[in-house]
């Protein structure tokens, strides 16, 4: 980790103390907005992004910064660390007890932060107060005298290893935990793939294909090239459903679009792009990532399931609402929040928006399904059971796809756990494109 906290904590200056209020240590309020934010992945299930915004009302930055660390840093390890702290209580705590919350928090800075165990723990204190202090304290001092370690590479929440190692057997799960405890290099994707080894040098990047780049995480706004629009943030995998369509040859209909990743690959291509996106928010980033890169698309602000085009298009992209268990490596939240229900429910409505999207494809066009999704049931078996007359799989050819990865059989592109991972690793994802007579 490189935002760690290594101040020991401050007492609270003699002149600012306030008669009857018990001064924090320094560094408190960083630890008390982690746990708003774990309170909002694990007992309401918000995105750990979402929660960012609503949680911690922080002024300071570095503070902000702080307690996203932890609290993505727990994320990573919650089995390993429940697993410690119940090895050291007498009695099981409450999953949702302030006093585990508090101690998966001293923990992680201690165990995997580099935070000094006094200031790790002296933070969080104050957590619980009014509560259990000294069975925090009491169990932190436990563990940290036995000299605890937390495993390498973190383990999986046992739910989502059954799971994954159902779909992709035993060596993903492995690979599955090797990325999680990995951090992903920083993906983009160049408006002219033409300049690729013009950039790879600028940047001193490496490249996996035309087109995208691979570096150490950086400040992205700094870069060569991000002022005047030469490239955008964008994972491998999420650039290869765009890819599919290759060099724009008419219209196409870019289904839930934003932030607009893909949009800004159609447009550069060349195709004539109408976006649809129905979140207003998230439909004016796309506007500002068009803006930036130079690009033009028309955008529209609709609910897919209602909306109708006013034509059919040469080609139709849906990159469907999903569980976004994919990308576990940048959002571990997903690992804990996603529930095989919800996983269900999405796959009922990826199906349904599959067949409207088909609808929309010209004779002749072609029509790409993606999800960020390592779930078969939001992947292959929403392709499968996809059965609209006049259309059949367009299968993915190998000389498509960066070296190493490989289509499978029935043509679809499978990126699982692991792939890819000599070269830095990418998410997860299911991309199958169809053409239609
Ligand atoms: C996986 S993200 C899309 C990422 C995007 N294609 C890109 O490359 O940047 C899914 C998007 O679908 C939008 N969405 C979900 N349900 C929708 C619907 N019924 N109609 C339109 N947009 C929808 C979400 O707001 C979200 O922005």
């Amino acid at each position: 980790m490189t935002t760690t906290d290594r101040r020991a904590p401050r007492k609270a200056q003699p002149g600012k103390a306030q008669p009857g209020k018990i001064e924090e240590p320094q560094g408190t309020p960083a630890r008390r907005a982690a746990l708003k934010l774990l309170d909002a992945v694990l007992r309401q299930g918000l995105p750990l992004e979402a929660a960012l915004g609503a949680a911690n009302g922080l002024p300071n930055p570095a503070d902000r910064g702080l307690a996203r660390a932890i609290a993505s840093e727990v994320l990573r390890r919650l089995p390993d660390l429940d697993d410690l702290i119940d090895s050291a209580t007498p009695k099981p705590m409450p999953d949702d007890a302030k006093a585990r919350f508090a101690l998966r928090i001293a923990l992680v800075q201690a165990l995997a932060m580099g935070t000094p165990a006094h200031a790790a723990i002296a933070t969080a204190l104050p957590l619980v107060d009014g509560g259990p202090r000294r069975l925090v304290h009491g169990v932190f001092g436990t563990l940290m005298r036995g000299e605890a370690t937390l495993p390498e590479p973190p383990s999986l929440l046992p739910e989502v290893a059954e799971r994954w190692s159902l779909a992709w057997g035993d060596d993903a799960i492995e690979q599955a935990r090797i990325s999680l405890a990995a951090r992903p290099a920083l993906d983009l994707t160049l408006a002219d793939p033409s300049a690729t080894a013009h950039w790879a040098e600028q940047l001193g990047a490496t490249s996996l294909m035309p087109g995208h780049l691979r570096l150490d995480n950086a400040d992205v706004t700094g870069l060569p090239g991000f002022e005047e629009g030469a490239w955008w943030v964008q994972d491998l995998s999420a650039s290869l459903p765009a890819r599919l369509l290759g060099k724009g040859a008419g219209t196409v209909l870019d289904l839930c679009a934003a932030p607009g990743g893909k949009t800004l690959q159609l447009a550069a291509a060349g195709w004539q792009v109408t976006a649809v996106e129905m979140a207003a928010k998230r439909l004016g980033r796309l506007s500002e990532n068009l803006a930036r890169m130079n690009l033009t698309a028309d955008l529209v602000e609709a609910d897919v399931m209602q909306w109708t085009p006013a034509a059919p298009a040469d080609a139709v992209l849906l990159d469907a609402p999903c569980s976004a268990t994919g990308i576990f490596r940048r959002h571990p939240d997903v690992l804990h929040r996603v529930k095989p229900r919800a996983i269900a429910d999405l796959a009922a409505i990826q199906a349904k928006m599959l067949v409207r999207a088909a609808r929309w494809v010209k004779p002749g066009g072609r029509l790409v399904y993606a999800v960020c999704s390592l779930e078969p049931q939001e992947g292959e078996a929403v392709a499968r059971a996809f059965s609209l007359p006049g259309f059949a799989i367009d299968p993915v050819r190998v000389d498509e796809l960066p070296a190493g990865l490989v289509p499978t059989e029935e043509g679809f592109i499978r990126v699982p756990p692991g792939a890819l991972a000599e070269a830095g690793g990418c998410d997860g994802f299911f991309i199958v494109r169809f053409r239609r007579d």
